[in-house]
This record gives structure tokens, C-alpha cells and sequence, in this order.
């Protein structure tokens, strides 16, 4: 994938997309979510790659091995870049959901990356030790699952901007940190508890920035964008 932003195409149709993506031609990432692939299934993952987009399928598959492993084998032929599971699924989830990508790609495709969701960025500090009861700051926590799917053989996480420094040095530089959360200085969090800017993002180390809404609801999205990819090329 390359490193550019990625835009995230939170709408409810394929229309919109296609509405919204005019202003972009081929040239940068998306990111399917749930909302888009449960309205328009496997097609609109053909159509983007039929323009030339890279692909990040953000499903964040969280169920038992098998299933993420028979999930993962029929995602694969899919043909996008990247994909997601979430890392509490623990160690023999991952490994089962790689073996399915394996599986999936052993026709000659290229096997698509695959991450693990650390703790997502609308959670916070209180939300860990009160509803999940997890007792270590988050931070730990946002590492132990970034080490967990480090040694499961995943090539990196989806965290918060505010942990790629630590992840950077237990689990290296190529390990990707693919960061969501992203909001400009003078922009609103909305549901988003742990947020960055795309500069905090450059410096911190992270490896992608994952970017909705203030690209999406932007009276110019691709000046928005490409204000984004300055800032977070540490060009502007
Ligand atoms: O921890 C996570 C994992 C995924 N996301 C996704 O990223 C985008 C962020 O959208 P914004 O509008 O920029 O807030 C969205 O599609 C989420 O599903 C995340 O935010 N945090």
C-alpha cells in the first residue's frame, strides 16, 4: 500500500462513492468499511480496483479461528491490499486468519497485508478499566496487543498516533502503524477519543494515517486531502 493518506469511504452507497472519488481519479488509498461492503458487497471492491485504487478492507474480523480462517480465504481473492482482525481475538485467531490468507492467495495472488486492531481510537483510558476492566494503563495494553500480533506473524496494527513511538521500538519501523483518529487543529473529535494531527502523526513514527471525515465532510475534499498529505509528509 502506498503511504499516502487513506480515505476513508464511510458512505452508504456505491453512488456516493463514486460521487465522492471523481475528484481523486486512481491515484490514492481508500478504505472499505463495514457500512460500504455490507451495502454493496464484493462488487465495490472490483470496481475501485478496476480504477486503479489501493485497498485497505477495514472488517476487523473478530470471531473463532475457523471462521476468521474460511473469512480471510474468500477475502483474499478480493485482491486488495490490506485487511484487518482484532487482536483480542488473541494469537491463534491471527495465526488462523493468515493461514486463511495464505490459502486464499496460493493461486499466484499477492497475499494482502494483514494488521490487528490494538485498542480502537474512540476508546480511552476510563472505557479500558471500567468496561473492559483491563487494570494497565492503555498504553500497555495498546502494546501487548501490538507485540501479541507481532508474534502471531501480522505485519502490524491499527493504533493511535500517541502509541506508534513505543510500538516503533518493541516492534520496528517496518512493523505498519496504520493510524485512524486523525483530525486537523481547528476541527471537532466526533466519536474519536485518541486523535492526532497528520504533523503529530509524521513525527510519531506512524506508517499510514487513516483519514474519514476531515476529508469526506470537507467543503473541498481534495484541498483538504492534499493539505493532509503535506502535513503528514512533513512538507507544509
Ligand atoms: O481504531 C480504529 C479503527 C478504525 N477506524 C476507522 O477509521 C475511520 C476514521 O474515520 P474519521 O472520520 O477520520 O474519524 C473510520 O472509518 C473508522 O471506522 C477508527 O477510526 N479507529
Amino acid at each position: 500500500m502506498k503511504t499516502s493518506p487513506i480515505i476513508a469511504l464511510d458512505f452508504d452507497s456505491a453512488e456516493k462513492t463514486f460521487a465522492f472519488l471523481k475528484a481523486f481519479e486512481g491515484d490514492v488509498n481508500v478504505k472499505v468499511g463495514m457500512q460500504l461492503y455490507y451495502k454493496e458487497g464484493p462488487a465495490i471492491i472490483a470496481r475501485l480496483k478496476e480504477l486503479g485504487y489501493d485497498i485497505f478492507l477495514d472488517l476487523k474480523l473478530h470471531d473463532i479461528p475457523n471462521t476468521v480462517k474460511s473469512s480471510m480465504e474468500v477475502l483474499a481473492g478480493l485482491g486488495i491490499n490490506l485487511i484487518n482482525v482484532h487482536a483480542a481475538g488473541g494469537k491463534t485467531m491471527m495465526e488462523a486468519a493468515l493461514e486463511g490468507l495464505d490459502k486464499g492467495t496460493s493461486s499466484g495472488l499477492v497475499r494482502p497485508s494483514l494488521i490487528g486492531v490494538t485498542q480502537l481510537t474512540s476508546t480511552d483510558e476510563n472505557q479500558v478499566r471500567e468496561e473492559q476492566l483491563i487494570s494497565v494503563p492503555l498504553q500497555e495494553s495498546v502494546l501487548h496487543y501490538a507485540k501479541l500480533t507481532k508474534n502471531s506473524g501480522l505485519d502490524g496494527v491499527v493504533c493511535s498516533v500517541h502509541e506508534s513511538a513505543v510500538i516503533a521500538e518493541a516492534c520496528g519501523n517496518e512493523f505498519l502503524k496504520v493510524t485512524p483518529g486523525i483530525r486537523l487543529a481547528d476541527s471537532g473529535t466526533h466519536d474519536q477519543k485518541r486523535i492526532a494531527t497528520p504533523e503529530e502523526a509524521h513525527l510519531a513514527g506512524s506508517t499510514h494515517i487513516v483519514v474519514g471525515r476531515a476529508i469526506t465532510g470537507a467543503a473541498d475534499p481534495r484541498a483538504a486531502y492534499e493539505h493532509i498529505n503535506a502535513s503528514w509528509r512533513g512538507t507544509k
